[in-house]
């Protein structure tokens, strides 16, 4: 675009004219995870690789999916109002909830994203909107990254913001996961950040710099679903933040929602009430560093 002082862009992937940088070029799908989470206490070696759905080094990752909901279950009171998240972790304790519901559980939920309120459906775990029933006394949700201070990376599978409004109208919230999302630090998996369509390249821009501000720097890629961007269930883009290592993410979480255009983002702090977390080695209770 000569004179104009902005470059040439491609046509938009969002439908709306909107511009495709080549920095917001799309993420290759994850079909296996380096293992740099967290090195113990597995049998892996460091480095050595494992497939998602789990084959190397210790039991099937699903098997441990399903134990820490199991866990999490005992803490599933009769009567009581639920956040239910989303995720295949968060899947695994939906389909242990439907089993109780049907043996006589009464409970009811609110679904952090149309996928799981169809799950919930299918299994008839009723479920009420946050409208009808906006303060809930559990939310039990899956996460791609957990912190020793309980600080969560999510929204993998793109449903952070409603997880976050769920998880804050809950009195408390229970992380279940696997024990690969153990990290020291979180970074490792992208951040993904939510944003709106509108003046995207502008935002893009903005978390560049406000980023930067705090000595991050790394790819920041639009999410693709197919040919065209992923959409969100509130209609949102999402942009994959690959900073590495973020040391103060309560300060990138202030520098994000500083943004204008930024919808949410996954740095979940001071959400968690603990984590249950499957190994080889049985379920450990996080709490709290
Ligand atoms: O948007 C998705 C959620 O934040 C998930 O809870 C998170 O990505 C973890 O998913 P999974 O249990 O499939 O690893």
């Amino acid at each position: 675009m000569a004179g104009s002082g902005r470059p040439d862009w491609p046509s938009g992937p969002a439908g709306n004219g909107a511009p495709t940088p080549d920095v917001m070029r799309p993420r290759p799908a994850p079909v296996k995870r380096r293992f740099i989470r967290h090195p113990r206490p597995f049998a892996l070696e460091q480095g050595q690789e494992f497939d998602a759905d789990g084959e190397t080094g210790m039991a099937n990752v699903a098997a441990l999916k399903d134990r820490a909901a199991q866990a999490a279950l005992a803490h599933v009171e009769d009567g009581m109002r639920l956040g239910i998240g989303t995720g295949s972790t968060a899947e695994a304790f939906i389909r242990a909830l439907g089993e109780k519901v049907a043996g006589g559980l009464r409970v009811t939920g609110v679904a952090t994203s149309e996928r799981t309120a169809a799950l919930c459906a299918s299994l008839s775990i009723p479920i009420v909107t946050l409208e009808d029933m906006p303060a809930l006394d559990l939310t039990i949700d899956g996460a791609d990254e957990i912190d020793p201070a309980l600080r969560l990376i999510k929204g993998g599978g793109g449903a952070l913001l409603r997880e976050k409004i769920v998880a804050a109208a809950s009195e408390r919230m229970i992380v279940i996961a696997d024990a690969t999302k153990q990290v020291e630090t979180l970074g490792a998996f992208p951040l993904p950040i939510e944003i709106n369509g509108f003046g995207m390249m502008s935002t893009y821009l903005a978390i560049r710099k406000a980023a930067a501000g705090l000595g991050l720097s790394g790819d920041i890629v639009l999410r693709k679903a197919g040919e065209g961007p992923a959409i969100t269930d509130s209609g949102h883009l999402i942009l994959d933040a690959s900073f590495g290592r973020i040391p103060d993410s309560e300060a990138l979480s202030a520098a994000l929602h500083a943004v204008p255009g930024v919808v949410e983002h996954g740095l979940f702090l001071g959400l968690a009430t603990f984590a249950v977390i499957a190994s080889d080695e049985g379920v450990t209770v996080l709490q709290r560093a």
